[in-house]
């Protein structure tokens, strides 16, 4: 039939490698970048669908984030900027692995089972990072959303706008969507929008700092080689100095995140190569889509702190609960985390900070939707990744009292303090550029150094490990992915071997993005929780079907 030789002709320029299957994982489809053209291709289909079904704008990023410059991956984002929903991850995965010849009944099933009107306009906006592999699999999502599903599938009239942004970080491109589909009530849909919205209430923010000097607004930031680089680079101009940016990493020669960048910092427990730094100064490391930052520096003895996920959720808390509290607003603030989160974090959060704290699964979606159910909800994941979120409610509380004329002055500053915090904050998922500007913004103005923010609470010392397993999903957890249910006698395992470390806890999980299970251990010394993780580790292997060489000992 002519509209089956249609399917063909057009969705043959982007071949599904027969027998290939993939998931829509924790952050989308990630692998390496040949076997993504027609993952690409299809979720530019997909988005079209979802903007027709939402009657809004829906996001495509194509990008592998922290994964190695040869891998790629796409991730579709939803009308407020957020990540989509979980029954159209489902979607994405049935599409993606949906052999040629079957594409078409696919995507009708999608379109039946959700009642899409496909007369309804579709935007779709797409960006990409800078890998060499993103500038044809952004065009095969764009052939996806060009592709006139008029004559592909003979249903209605089919309209269809793209913008193609080109070269954006991640949550660049969340916000835009949701500045988009806001009608400019978040702020502008451009880059440029973006730069100044924030650079703005950072400016803002800093006027509150008294005498700062040169030292404390000097930072230098290790852009892992990827897409953060060039946007820092972009909106320098608009920091008008108030933050003074040393830029390692800028991709000029070093590869994209290979031995630098956040995750590296993070798992490595080490600064970057290819970045400078004096004892005691503050740095920072982006990831390779600009969604996750660190902190670190080094002491005059040569000895490395990292200032995590966590310490940076504890210091944006307890500014904003200090605000509150100066404002006279009763608003409930929490900060939500994961197991992965430091146990002194959640204990000095807890016991001294006096704020609720939330443990949810990895991934940002789910600790994005718990943060949703406070007035004020702090999220972040130890490696990084993290933004704050306020409700409505007070939002509008908090501009009441900025604006009311008969407000005292105190009341009135921490009022305008939180607007300007609000604006400088991307809410629509952890952004690296924002993040970095609220932390160097709330050090600032308490005249506060890296070290006496790291000295707030000390970490445990604490191990990751990866263990190759047959097939990782015979690992079922849960508690937030605190326990392990199957399989049989690993969780009991665990506890015995736990019981023999001091101010230890462990769990194991199966990775959503590489096909590992991950280990983590924490204990009161670093050769404790090494030897946990490894004792662990061996307990995952003999388990769970462990393949390759046994976990070796670190030491
Ligand atoms: C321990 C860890 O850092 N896990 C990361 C990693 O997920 P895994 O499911 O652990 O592979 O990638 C996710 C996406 O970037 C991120 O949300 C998450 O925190
Ligand atoms: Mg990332």
């Amino acid at each position: 039939m002519a509209q089956f030789e249609e399917v063909s002709k057009q969705s043959s320029q982007h071949p599904k490698p027969a027998g290939l299957v993939l998931q829509y994982g924790t952050a989308g489809f990630r692998t390496n970048a040949k076997h993504l053209d027609h993952i690409m291709f299809r979720m530019g289909l997909l988005a079209t669908l979802r903007s027709k079904k939402t009657k809004a704008t829906i996001g495509v990023m194509v990008t592998a984030s922290h994964n190695p410059e040869e891998d790629n991956g796409v991730k579709l984002i939803d009308p407020m900027g957020e990540m989509v929903t979980p029954a159209w991850e489902g979607y994405a995965t049935q599409l993606a692995n949906a052999e040629q010849g079957d594409l078409l009944t696919a995507l009708k099933d999608i379109i039946e089972k959700e009642s899409i009107n496909m007369s309804q306009e579709a935007n779709v906006f797409v960006g990409k990072d800078t890998r060499s592999s993103s500038a044809s699999l952004s065009q095969a999502v764009l052939d996806g959303v060009l592709l006139n599903f008029d004559s592909f599938l003979n249903f209605f009239l089919h309209f269809s706008h793209h913008f193609y942004y080109g070269l954006v970080t991640t949550p660049q491109l969340h916000y835009m969507v949701c500045c988009q589909n806001t009608q400019g009530k978040y702020g502008e849909a451009t880059i440029e929008g973006y730069y100044r919205k924030l650079c703005q209430a950072f400016i803002q923010l800093t006027k509150n700092a008294s005498n700062c000097t040169d030292d404390q607004k000097h930072l230098s930031v290790d852009g892992a080689n990827g897409i953060g680089a060039l946007k820092v680079r972009e909106m320098e101009s608009h920091l008008r100095r108030e933050l003074q940016i040393s830029l390692f990493n800028d991709g000029s020669k070093g590869k994209l995140n290979h031995q630098c960048g956040a995750d590296f910092v993070k798992v490595q427990q080490k600064p970057p190569t290819g970045i400078n730094i004096n004892p005691g100064e503050r740095c920072c490391s982006f990831d390779g889509d600009a969604d996750r930052i660190v902190y670190y520096y080094t002491d005059s003895d040569g000895q490395f702190h990292l200032l995590d996920g966590d310490k940076i959720a504890t210091l944006i808390s307890t500014f904003l609960k200090e605000l509150l509290t100066q404002a006279g607003l009763d608003l409930k603030i929490a900060v939500v985390q994961t197991a992965y989160a430091n146990g002194s974090s959640t204990h000095y959060l807890e016991d001294t900070m006096k704020v609720i704290v939330r443990c949810t699964k990895t991934g940002v979606k789910h600790l994005h939707h718990a943060a949703q159910e406070f007035d004020i909800g702090v999220y972040f994941e130890a490696n990084g990744h993290g933004t704050v979120l306020f409700s409505k409610v007070a939002e509008e509380k908090i501009q009441q009292l900025a604006e009311d004329p008969n407000m005292n002055d105190e009341r009135k500053r921490a009022a305008r303090l939180l607007q300007n915090t609000i604006n400088v904050i991307n809410q629509t998922v952890g952004d690296a550029i924002s993040d970095m500007l609220l932390i160097e913004a709330i050090l600032a103005i308490r005249g506060m150094t890296v070290q006496q923010w790291d000295a707030i609470y000390s970490d445990l010392p604490n191990r990751q490990l990866k263990v190759k397993v047959s097939d990782r999903r015979v690992i079922d957890t849960t508690d937030a992915e605190r326990r392990a249910v199957s399989p049989a006698g690993l969780q009991e395992a665990i506890d015995t071997l736990v019981k023999k470390h001091r101010l230890a806890r462990s769990f194991v999980r199966p990775s959503g993005t590489e096909d590992v299970v991950r280990v983590y251990a924490e204990a009161e010394t670093q050769e404790s929780a090494d030897s946990l993780a490894h004792e662990v580790s061996l307990a995952v292997y003999r388990l769970a079907g462990g393949v390759g060489d046994e976990p070796k000992p670190l030491h």
